[in-house]
């Protein structure tokens, strides 16, 4: 697939916010019919508690999943994993289960992938490594445990 498709298929896809293995869209479909206000949970740190202020400066910066989405690419791979941005891009020829399967998540939400695979705290770790912000507040989805 050239990758212009790949973009507006991924562009596409998140309008709709579906992740490629549908799985985080019931979570937002239920959470969305009900007209509930998805929990406003924070991307708490993987230390925890270390809640975004919207008053401090230095606060993270945020995209949309719209905006996660155009970076479904070889070039440019971004992840969420419980609300939190990931350019995992550098990583992706070093990831021991190869870069096509993270490649499959570019620009999408892989929390539950990424939490089902059973990661190692190392895992976690490196992944800690590569955040580079948050999910708009409007975005969240509800947070999946990690252990
Ligand atoms: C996007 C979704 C991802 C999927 C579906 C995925 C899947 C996998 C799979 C299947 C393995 C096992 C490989 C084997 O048995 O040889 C693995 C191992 C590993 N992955 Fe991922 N991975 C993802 C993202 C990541 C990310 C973003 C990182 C870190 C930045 C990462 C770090 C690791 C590490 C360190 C291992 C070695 C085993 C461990 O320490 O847990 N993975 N991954």
């Amino acid at each position: 697939m050239s990758s212009y498709v790949k973009s507006g298929l991924c562009l596409a896809l998140a309008a709709l916010q579906i992740s490629p293995d549908n799985s985080r869209h019931d979570v937002l479909v239920e959470a969305k019919v009900s007209q509930k206000v998805v929990q406003p949970l924070s991307p708490s740190n993987d230390n925890n508690n270390n809640k975004p202020s919207h008053d401090d400066e230095n606060a993270a910066p945020r995209y949309s999943r719209t905006e996660v989405a155009e970076h479904c690419h070889y070039d440019s791979c971004w992840i969420v994993v419980n609300n939190k941005v990931y350019d995992v891009t550098r990583f992706l020829r070093q990831h021991p289960g190869g870069d096509d399967i993270i490649l499959e998540y570019a620009g999408f939400d892989a929390t539950s992938v990424f939490i089902d695979k059973g990661h190692s705290r190392d895992a976690y770790e490196m992944l800690a490594e590569y955040f580079i912000g948050e999910v708009t507040e409007k975005d969240w989805l509800p947070e999946m445990n990690c252990t």
